[in-house]
C-alpha cells in the first residue's frame, strides 16, 4: 500500500514494487524512491520532484510527505503530473541524526569521487533524478527539497533559492507566498545542494525549503506546514496553485559564506541565535585560528543557518542582507 511506503522503507521491510492509485499508478524505484504516474497526464503537467529527510533528524517534510501520499490513496486528491517522491538518508533518518558520516546536502555534483554512505546515496538519487528528467523531457520541472533549520528563525518558514543564471519564474514566488513562506534567500554562488543540482544540471525551478524547526518524528505541529501542504497536492494534482503577491516575503541575498579552516573556530554569538538575526556594523561574529575574525563591515549582515559544529572546510554561517523582492514586471 502506497500509504505504508514510508514506514515500510524505514523499517527496511520489503515492499510490492508497484500498484494503482486514484489517476495512475506508482512504482518503487529502490529504497526511498518512489514514482508516481498518472494515467493520462496533461502535456501542461510538470515533472515533479519533492524529496525530504536529506538530514535525517528533519521529521516534519516527512510527515508531510506522508499526508500527501495518504491523501492520493485515499482518493481525496487525484494524481496529474508525473512525481518523484524520495526520502533522502534513510540510515540517518532512522537514527534520527543529520547524516551519518557527513552532510548529504553537499554532495550533488557530478563526477564527485567520494567515498562513503552520503556519497553513495547522492550518486543515487543524482541518478534517480536524471533519468526521472530525461523520462518527462518536454515537461517544466520543478523540485521541492524539503528540510528543517536546527534553530528557531524570524522567518519560520523560508525557501533557499539556488545559484544560477536562469531567473525563477515570477509564479513561483506567488506560489511559495500563496504557501505562506515568509522569505527567500537568494544564493550568491554554487553550493552542490539537492535542489542546486536539479537547477544548476535540470533548469528546474528548485528550492531548498525551511518549514520550521528539526523536531523528533511526532513532536512536529503540521498545522502552519498547512498552506505548504495545499501546494503540494495543487501541483501532484496538476491544478493552479493558491497565489499570494510576492512583495508579501521578505527577500534576502547572501553577503559572505563564513567557513570553518581551524580545529579553533568559534561564533561569537550565543548558539540559540536565531536565523536572521542582524549584526551592526562592527560585531565580531566569528574567530578561527587559522582565517582570523570576521566583524561586520559598513552595513549590518543578518545570520542564517550558524553552526561552529561543522567540518572543517564548510560553512559555517550565512550572513545576509535585505533586497527588494524580484520585479514582477519583468
Ligand atoms: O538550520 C541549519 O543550520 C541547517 C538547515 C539545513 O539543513 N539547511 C540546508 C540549506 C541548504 C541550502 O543552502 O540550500 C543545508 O544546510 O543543507
Ligand atoms: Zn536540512
Amino acid at each position: 500500500m502506497l500509504a505504508e511506503w514510508l514506514s515500510t522503507t524505514l523499517d527496511g521491510a520489503p515492499a510490492a514494487n508497484g500498484g494503482t492509485l486514484p489517476g495512475g499508478r506508482y512504482r518503487i524505484l529502490g529504497p526511498g524512491l518512489l514514482e508516481l504516474l498518472p494515467a493520462a497526464p496533461s502535456p501542461t503537467a510538470p515533472a515533479l520532484v519533492i524529496s525530504a529527510g536529506i538530514h535525517g533528524n528533519e521529521t516534519a517534510p516527512i510527515e508531510l510527505l506522508g499526508d500527501l501520499l495518504a491523501r492520493l490513496e485515499a482518493g481525496r486528491l487525484t494524481l496529474g503530473a508525473p512525481t518523484l517522491v524520495i526520502l533522502g538518508n534513510l540510515e540517518a533518518i532512522r537514527a534520527g541524526t543529520r547524516f551519518v558520516e557527513t552532510n548529504l546536502n553537499r554532495l550533488f555534483r557530478r563526477g564527485l569521487d567520494a567515498e562513503g554512505h552520503e556519497a553513495d546515496r547522492a550518486r543515487e538519487l543524482m541518478t534517480a533524478v536524471d533519468a526521472f528528467f530525461t523520462h518527462h523531457s518536454g515537461r517544466r520541472r520543478i523540485h521541492h527539497d524539503l528540510h528543517t533549520a536546527i534553530r528557531d528563525s524570524q522567518y519560520p518558514r523560508f525557501a533557499v533559492e539556488p545559484f544560477a543564471e536562469a531567473a525563477t519564474p515570477d509564479e513561483q514566488w506567488r506560489w511559495l507566498a500563496g504557501a505562506d513562506i515568509q522569505a527567500v534567500l537568494h544564493q550568491h554562488t554554487h553550493s552542490w545542494t539537492f535542489s542546486h543540482y536539479s537547477k544548476h544540471y535540470h533548469g528546474a525551478a528548485a528550492f531548498t525549503l525551511e518549514l520550521g524547526r528539526a523536531l523528533p518524528f511526532g513532536e512536529n505541529d503540521l498545522a502552519p506546514l498547512a498552506p505548504m501542504g495545499t501546494l503540494l497536492a495543487a501541483l501532484v494534482e496538476n491544478r493552479p496553485p493558491a497565489e499570494r503577491p510576492t512583495a508579501d516575503m521578505a527577500f534576502f541575498r547572501v553577503e559572505h559564506e563564513l567557513k570553518r579552516h581551524a580545529e579553533d573556530f568559534r561564533l561569537c554569538f550565543a548558539d540559540d541565535t536565531p536565523n536572521f538575526t542582524e549584526f551592526a556594523p562592527g560585531t565580531r561574529l566569528a574567530e578561527d585560528a587559522v582565517d582570523g575574525a570576521f566583524t561586520v563591515g559598513e552595513t549590518p549582515l543578518r545570520v542564517v543557518f550558524p553552526n561552529a559544529a561543522v567540518e572543517i572546510g564548510a560553512r559555517a554561517a550565512l550572513l545576509v542582507s535585505a533586497v527588494a523582492p524580484p520585479d514582477e514586471t519583468d
